[in-house]
């Protein structure tokens, strides 16, 4: 779930794409890297670490020019090399490009397959060259953008809310069923095109909308253009931006994510009520959840768990090692909260099983007499191909077990999970608007060996009518 961002600013872009990206720090912690563009040079900035180890003021100054892109990185396809840290470039002749993408294509071995044979030679090891590689090609025959991103949207299978430097415009597009977030600022001098709204919001720019799924968005110092390149007779948001990914400050799709996860804290309780003498959050992510919970309960809402606010995400860590480290230097325990006390801890998700193993563990060392763990998502049974590293159902610790072998491997005392209904009902879009894919093992793009869900997308021009699922005859349609 990486962050993306795309000025255009009269005023320069460089120091407001650094505080963009700096909003988008939790969508991914591994890279960062900016791309503008002036008179005939792009200039590009990255590395390997978080946005505020990556930049500095002398590098910021350096990149010069009044369009740029910038990526907040965590890696879905191809492993934690510099490589692979965006934005990507491609240059040839007259032509400057450079391109960051949010998502996960599922086809990335087949295209690469295709495109080594026809002599190209890839740089990194990730899915996102494959998208540059297609619109470099396209405008190298002189296509026009609206052509090449065609192009992209009839052969990527996938995920990918992409942005793209083309001299000294911006270009932004998403994928036809809308699977990332992707929307659009009006900045006092200019435009943004941004994840989440957060970014928007740190510009101290106005929200406009949505990329709608399918469309184009071009941005140059003249203003803001569209082309709608695909529709799909359905969307697939991913339901994990509203439950971990997505700040619950960012307003998205038309919801706002706190909202979201207030209302499945209410539901958590209603689901199934248990007397207890506080309500404790899991921080971050827990706490809007947590909060509804309170509110619909009448339990007091008190904190007993602190995080350490120099520490970032765990979850989104690559290697275990490394999680296991960070959750313990994360939360740590507010005994006086806790001692003799019956607990209701309420997280977002329980995934791998890190977090709560290491945090009911605490609080029953800090004396609780009980600890119910309520959670705001389903369980987590199945893999994620579209965006989440969460490739294998052998890590997730809810997939194949029932929820009491679960509660008795985290410890706790009770654990619920939210419904999957309510939660769909939370997030106000119909059950075939959302990609459920994590939670169901259904997904809304073929991939091998997995249930697909129906889908029908038609491009621009009305000339070619793709069904997805003639792909995919056998398998369950939702
Ligand atoms: O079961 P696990 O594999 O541990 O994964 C789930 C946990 O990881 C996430 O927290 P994280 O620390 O990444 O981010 P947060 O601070 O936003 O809650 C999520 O909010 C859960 O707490
Ligand atoms: N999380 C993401 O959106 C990652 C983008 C891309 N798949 C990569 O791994 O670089
Ligand atoms: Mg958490």
């Amino acid at each position: 779930m990486c962050g993306i961002v795309g000025i255009v600013d009269a005023g320069g872009v460089s120091f407001q794409l650094y505080y963009a990206l700096y909003a988008l720090q939790h969508r991914g912690q591994e890279s960062a890297g900016i791309s503008t563009f002036e008179g005939a040079t792009l200039y590009t900035h990255k590395a390997q670490g978080l946005v505020a180890e990556v930049f500095n003021r002398h590098t910021l100054q350096e990149l010069r020019g009044k369009a740029g892109i910038g990526h907040v990185r965590y890696p879905t396809t191809g492993s934690k090399i510099p490589e692979n840290v965006q934005p990507f470039n491609f240059k040839y002749r007259g032509l400057t490009l450079s391109i960051a993408h949010n998502g996960n294509l599922v086809n990335t071995t087949e295209l690469r397959g295709e495109y080594e044979r026809r002599g190209q030679i890839f740089c990194t090891t990730t899915d996102t060259e494959i998208i540059g590689s297609i619109i470099a090609d396209a405008l190298r025959a002189s296509k026009s953008m609206e052509d090449a991103v065609l192009l992209c949207m009839r052969r990527l299978r996938g995920s990918y809310a992409t942005v793209a430097l083309l001299n000294d415009a911006i270009y932004a597009f998403r994928d036809p069923l809308g699977i990332k977030p992707l929307c659009i600022g009006k900045l006092d001098q200019g435009y943004i095109v941004a994840s989440e709204s957060v970014a928007i919001d740190a510009l101290d720019g106005t929200f406009i909308r949505d990329v709608r799924p399918g469309e184009l968005v071009r941005i140059d110092e003249s203003g803001l253009s569209s082309t709608q390149i695909s529709t799909a007779n359905r969307r697939a948001h991913c339901i994990f931006e509203y439950i971990y990914f997505a700040r619950a400050d960012s307003v998205m799709d038309g919801k706002l994510v706190y909202d979201v996860r207030r209302q499945i804290g209410q539901k958590l309780y209603e689901t199934s009520p248990v007397e207890a003498d506080l309500v404790s959050p899991v921080p971050d992510s827990g706490t809007a959840y947590a909060a509804g919970y309170a509110e619909r309960s009448g339990i007091p809402f008190l904190e007993g768990l602190m995080k350490n606010r120099y520490m970032g995400r765990t979850f989104i860590m690559p290697t275990q090692k490394q999680r296991d480290r960070a959750v313990r230097i994360k939360l740590n325990t507010v005994r006086g909260n806790l001692k003799n006390k019956r607990v209701v801890l309420v997280d977002d998700s329980i995934v791998r099983g890190t977090t709560s193993r290491r945090i009911v563990k605490m609080i029953r060392e800090a004396g609780a007499d009980e600890v119910h763990l309520r959670v705001g998502s389903p369980p987590i049974i199945a893999p994620c191909y579209l965006g989440v590293d969460m490739p294998t159902r052998a890590e997730l610790i809810a997939s194949g077990r029932e929820v009491e072998a679960v509660r008795e491997s985290v410890g706790a005392a009770s654990l619920v999970y939210i419904p999957l209904e309510d939660l769909v009902e939370a997030t106000g879009f119909g059950e075939l608007d959302i990609c459920t894919g994590c939670l169901t093992g259904c997904y809304p793009v073929e991939i091998d060996g997995e249930k697909t869900s129906r889908c029908v997308v038609s491009y621009m021009g009305g000339s070619l009518q793709s069904d997805l699922s003639t792909f995919d005859s056998g398998k369950e349609e939702t």
